[in-house]
């Protein structure tokens, strides 16, 4: 479409003597344009009404004449209403962004026409793209770059800079498998954020001709902004294509949704996106409220999701013509018997061959090409269920309708992140709580403790109170409020000691978890990586730590078969003195929870009785009441709990302060037994490497040696 601009007309505006008399120095005469014409449709109203209001003209003072814009009174003294909310929304999506970096950002927008700033804004831009150096020659908005280098992300994790080239582009799905704590969140995340301000500034290009289209992003980004990525995306915000809804994530837990929420939120700090979170477990009202908003981005759990899209929402209405798709954890998504509601959305997703076609599909996982032995009554029926890696993807890909992707695996044959650190300790069934809590006490730091069921979180959680260690239960049977709470309070505390179920195994990235202790072996491979996976993320070093009762052992040899670990973990080294300690407090607890849970079931039991026969008017004799509805039988529990409280506090206080803390790293290693060390290469990354024993013992005893005795902090 060819477009007609009458924009010729200037005519020269009368001066009168007043403003003459104010004396506007240089100034020759102002003009005015009243004869020109918007077409229907043109997104380039703002710049024109920029060019085409008054201009004057001024000597300036090398003797030139200057033709300048007079900028509309009410504008300078007094944002209209509008403006206003525009400026408020931008404020509240910048919110997680420093101060400092809002500063530079403000810079750049508003004092992007004087010359001074505009020397500065080049030096921030050029400042910008030298420290960022490393993510060059892959084309992402300067407006994801700046967000990206606020976090000190200077150069792309391995599996970002190996799927970023392909999935930038938009065409090709992409299946990542990389370590644990990698980055494949923002491998599908940058891709997204930077297509969605492709696309925009796309329909906002295509909505004049072609030509003009360039000429006025030419014109735009030399006097607005010289980021042009931003500017155009800042525009097009205001034309109707921006309500869309663009892109799909979906996480198998509440808590990975809202992690990745925030992850893409910052991100996209200094973009117009709207990013959504959609889980069950909170107020749907607020959500539907937070969809009205016609966010670009959807993240979600299934269940919820499907609740919301059967509910009718208009926002999710659009849900079978988006045109990315990212599902994390993918093979956990996509286990038989878990997720109903995704294979439901997948349906309505790929019912149309076109729009399937369209879609750009983002499938990462850490154990995407990983296959776990079945059990064995399973084997000997039949040999052909163990799956290959190729076929494992295959049936993904069919399931999810994808036919040619790029698939980039960068997992080690360990599964594992190559700075983790294991060990196993293998014990009775009864002495676990022995080993677990001696962990606790003589290496202290942020904590995570897997628990194969519920009720053993809910036992440990018990004992562990009493023994005053403070744990913070995590499952999926307890509010979401206090989840989230207690992972929130976990990530605050550099001591913090999670007691989780594998609800808490994929994705959750807690900067500094020390340490990952499974009390129970996992079941399969994939959830032993996973759990594993929440310490030594992102190239930092942590230990995990298998406690292995004789009924597990067949587990524990199934799994470092499937991990492909030719020798035993190494056994972790524990002081028998302190252990010796140890078991009496925990035996203690033990027998305190004995009586404290007697106690309560006879006050339960009591109260229900006598609620039941004041509900049936019936008096009873003391004697004819059942013996453990025995008011006494409850006292004498009652002291007998509070006597044995009163000895555990003693002996808890009395060997606390013979206690040292060591690192478990250190201390595995210094005992000789690490199988596996990692050592930083070149490059800066870790690698593992056999250990030189001698050397290894020497530093560990130097450390030990330059170790402080400090009593127990926690209490
Ligand atoms: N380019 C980068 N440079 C430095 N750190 C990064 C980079 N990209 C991501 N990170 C950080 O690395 C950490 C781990 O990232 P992320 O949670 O995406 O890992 P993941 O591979 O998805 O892990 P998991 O398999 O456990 O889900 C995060 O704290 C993230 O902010």
């Amino acid at each position: 479409m060819v477009r007609k601009r009458k924009c010729a007309d200037w005519k020269p505006v009368q001066l009168t003597e007043n403003l003459i008399s104010k004396g506007i120095e240089g100034l020759v005469g102002i003009e005015e344009l009243n004869t020109y014409e918007i077409l229907p449709g043109d997104t380039r109203r703002s710049v024109c009404k920029k060019k085409f209001g008054k201009s004057f003209s001024v000597l300036s003072a090398d003797g030139n004449v200057q033709l300048k814009s007079e900028k509309r009174k009410e504008d300078s003294i007094q944002p209209s209403p509008k403006r206003k909310k525009v400026n408020h929304k931008r404020k509240h999506r910048r919110k997680g962004v420093t101060d400092k970096s809002r500063e530079v950002l403000e810079t750049d927008k508003y004092e992007a026409q004087s010359s001074d700033s505009e020397v500065e804004r080049k030096s921030v831009s050029s400042e910008l793209l030298d420290k960022m150096s490393a993510w060059n020659g892959l084309g992402i908005s300067s407006s994801i770059l700046r967000a990206l280098s606020e976090q000190g992300f200077v150069e792309p994790t391995e599996i970002q800079a190996k799927t970023l080239p392909a999935a930038l582009l938009g065409r090709r799905d992409i299946l990542g498998a990389a370590e644990t704590g990698s980055g494949k969140t923002l491998a599908f995340g940058i891709p997204i954020l930077h297509r969605i301000l492709e696309d925009k500034k796309w329909s906002s290009v295509h909505k004049g001709s072609t030509n003009d289209a360039e000429s006025y992003q030419k014109d735009t980004v030399s006097e607005d902004c010289d980021d042009g990525d931003q500017f155009m995306d800042d525009v097009s915000f205001r034309v109707a294509a921006e309500s869309k809804l663009c892109a799909l994530v979906l996480t198998p837990t509440r808590e990975l949704a809202l992690q990745v929420h925030k992850h893409l939120t910052v991100a996209a700090a200094y973009t117009s996106i709207k990013i959504a979170v959609v889980v069950g477990g909170m107020a749907s009202q607020k959500q539907e409220r937070l969809l009205s908003r016609r966010p670009q981005i959807v993240v979600a759990t299934p269940g919820r999701l499907w609740e919301l899209i059967q509910d009718g929402n208009p926002h999710l209405s659009q849900v079978g013509s988006i045109k990315y798709l990212a599902i994390d954890e993918t093979d956990r998504m996509l286990e038989k018997g878990h997720f109903q509601e995704l294979h439901n959305l997948l349906e309505i997703l790929n019912a149309d061959e076109n729009k399937k076609r369209l879609r750009q599909n983002f499938v990462f996982s850490a154990t995407l090409t990983m296959v776990h032995e079945p059990p064995r009554r399973v084997n000997r029926q039949n040999k052909q269920l163990r799956l290959t890696p190729g076929q494992k993807l295959q049936n993904i890909m069919t399931m999810l309708g994808i036919t040619n992707p790029k698939v980039v695996d960068v997992t080690k044959e360990s599964g594992t992140a190559g700075t983790l650190t294991e060990a196993r300790i293998i014990c009775a069934f009864e002495e676990k709580d022995f080993y677990l809590y001696y962990f606790i006490q003589r290496h202290q730091g942020r904590t995570l403790i897997f628990c194969n069921s519920i009720s053993c979180v809910r036992r440990l959680a018990q004992l562990l109170t009493l023994l005053r260690c403070r744990p913070l239960p995590l499952h999926a049977n307890m509010m979401q409020r206090q989840r989230l709470k207690n992972l929130d309070r976990f990530r605050e505390d550099p001591h913090g000691l999670l007691l989780a179920t594998d609800v808490a195994a994929r994705g959750l990235d807690v900067p500094g978890v020390q340490h990952v202790i499974h009390y129970q072996v996992p079941r399969t491979s994939e959830s032993y990586v996973h759990r594993s996976g929440r310490t030594a993320r992102a190239q930092k070093e942590g230990l995990t730590l298998l406690l292995v009762e004789p009924a597990e052992v067949s587990y524990y040899t199934r799994l470092c078969r499937t991990l492909g670990r030719r020798k035993d973990l190494p056994v972790f080294p524990v002081e028998s003195d302190l252990l010796a300690i140890v078991k009496q407090q925990v035996i203690l607890a033990r027998e305190l929870d004995q009586l404290e849970l007697a106690a309560r079931r006879c006050n339960y039991e009591a109260g229900w009785f006598s609620k039941a026969l004041t509900e049936m008017d019936m008096l009873m004799d003391d004697e004819d009441l059942p013996k453990q509805i025995d008011d006494s039988e409850s006292s004498k529990l009652r002291r007998l709990a509070t006597a044995k409280r009163k000895q555990l506090t003693a002996l808890l206080h009395v060997h606390r302060q013979h206690c040292d803390v060591d690192n478990a790293v250190t201390v595995l290693q210094s005992a000789g037994n690490t199988r596996v060390r990692p050592q930083k290469d070149k490059t800066g990354f870790m690698k593992r490497k056999r250990n030189n024993k001698n050397k290894v013992a020497g530093r560990g005893l130097q450390h030990k040696a330059s170790s402080t005795t400090r009593a127990l902090a926690r209490n």
